[in-house]
This record gives structure tokens, C-alpha cells and sequence, in this order.
């Protein structure tokens, strides 16, 4: 049974792109606040996001390593729901980072082979929620938003002390089967609903919905 599989659509740039997430039927929205990334939006039009997304929806800020001027700033600028630690923070930090800003925090982790798994359960007490997401490629421009999936048989099977969700290369032709092999109740998606890099497509955020719940 997957009608109850929740979904966070992220990077989402436009009025529109709010609206087509809460049509389509999204439980969080993401806003990215990374400079070198093609999803990276000002303070000022995330507030307007934010404000326009619907009271149901979890609206959730990415930062990747941020200090903490720059989370002030961002806590006081914008209304959200939830922090994703999507850079090299430690438990430690990201416990600090969540009492600092008042919010839930969500914890992205990296995964390539079976030794990356060993690092989620230091974040057992510090975080809300985990995010389970490929590990970048060497080099890559950014730590996530890569539209790269990680073999999904090292999770197969796991479950976490805290809510998690699955993250990295999601696409509509890839999602049932996500869902299927990982057991995850929750999946991430931002390229895979994308026509080009930063730009979402309504149809496609639809189609994913409705691979993602069968
Ligand atoms: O989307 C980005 O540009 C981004 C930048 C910096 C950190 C994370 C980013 N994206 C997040 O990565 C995962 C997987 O994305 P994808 O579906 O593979 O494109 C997701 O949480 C994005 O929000």
C-alpha cells in the first residue's frame, strides 16, 4: 500500500511551482539556499514563497554549512517549517543549529558504499528526521541536487530510530520502484521533476505523485 507515502518536492523557484507542488499533492516543499546551485533563491523570494505555500504543507529551508549570521538572517527573513543540513554538519553542530533556530531539523547523509551508513546513527538525539541521499560525485559543483541514485540495496530492508527519507536520482519511471526496494514511507525529489536544471515542469511533479503512491 503506497497511497500513504508522503513527498517533498525541492527547489522549487516560482510562485507556480508552489502552486503545481500543492495541485500535485506535496507534503513539504524545499527552498535551496546555495549559491552554486541552479535552484539557489534570495531570502526575499523564498519569504514570498513561503508565504504563499498552503498552512498543510512543511516548508523547508536547505542550507549547506551555514553560520550562524546567515541562519539568523534566514529564520528571520522566512517562515519555515523545517531546517535540511544538506553540508558536513556534525551531530553536534546540527543539535546546536536546531536550538538556535527553534525549527525541526533534518539531516542529510551521503551514501556511496556500506560504510557511509555507519555516520546516521550519531544523529539519533540531534536531529529530527533524516535524509538519505547519494553521496556526490568527486568534484561535483554541489553536495546534492545531482539527479544521481545510490543502489538502493544497501538500505533495503533498514529502518532508523528517526523518520527518514529517500533522496537522490528520483524520477516518475524510477519511483514505484524506489518505494518498493527501500521500504522508504518518504521520498525527496528535485531534478526528476525538473525540464532543465532549476526550471520545475508541473506534469512531470504529477506523474511522480502518482508513481510514487501507485
Ligand atoms: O538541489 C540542489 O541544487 C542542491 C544543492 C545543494 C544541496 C542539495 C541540493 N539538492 C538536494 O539533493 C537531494 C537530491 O536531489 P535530486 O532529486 O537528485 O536532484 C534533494 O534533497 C535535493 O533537495
Amino acid at each position: 500500500m503506497t497511497q500513504d507515502i508522503r513527498i517533498k518536492m525541492c527547489g522549487l523557484t516560482q510562485p507556480a511551482d508552489v502552486a503545481a507542488a500543492a495541485a500535485a499533492g506535496a507534503d513539504y516543499v524545499g527552498f535551496v539556499f546555495f549559491g552554486r546551485s541552479p535552484r539557489n533563491i534570495s531570502l526575499r523570494d523564498a519569504a514570498m514563497l513561503s508565504q504563499t505555500t498552503p498552512a498543510a504543507i512543511t516548508r523547508v529551508a536547505l542550507v549547506v554549512d551555514a553560520t550562524d549570521a546567515e541562519l539568523d538572517a534566514l529564520v528571520q527573513a522566512v517562515p519555515l517549517d523545517m531546517l535540511q543540513l544538506h553540508g558536513t554538519e556534525a551531530p553536534a553542530r546540527a543539535a546546536q543549529i536546531r536550538a538556535r533556530c527553534g525549527l525541526p531539523v533534518m539531516k542529510a547523509v551521503g551514501i556511496a558504499e556500506a560504510g557511509d551508513l555507519a555516520q546516521i546513527d550519531a544523529y539519533a538525539g540531534a536531529v529530527d528526521q533524516l535524509l538519505i541521499d547519494a553521496k556526490p560525485p568527486k568534484g561535483a559543483a554541489r553536495p546534492g541536487g545531482n539527479a544521481l541514485a545510490f543502489d538502493w540495496s544497501l538500505i533495503a530492508g533498514r529502518d532508523w530510530a528517526l523518520p527518514w527519507m529517500l533522496a537522490g536520482g528520483l524520477t516518475p519511471d524510477n519511483a514505484a520502484e524506489a518505494v518498493q526496494r527501500t521500504g522508504a514511507r518518504q521520498l525527496d525529489v528535485s531534478s526528476g521533476i525538473e525540464s532543465a536544471p532549476g526550471v520545475k515542469d508541473a506534469d512531470l511533479m504529477r506523474a511522480f505523485v502518482r508513481a510514487a503512491r501507485g
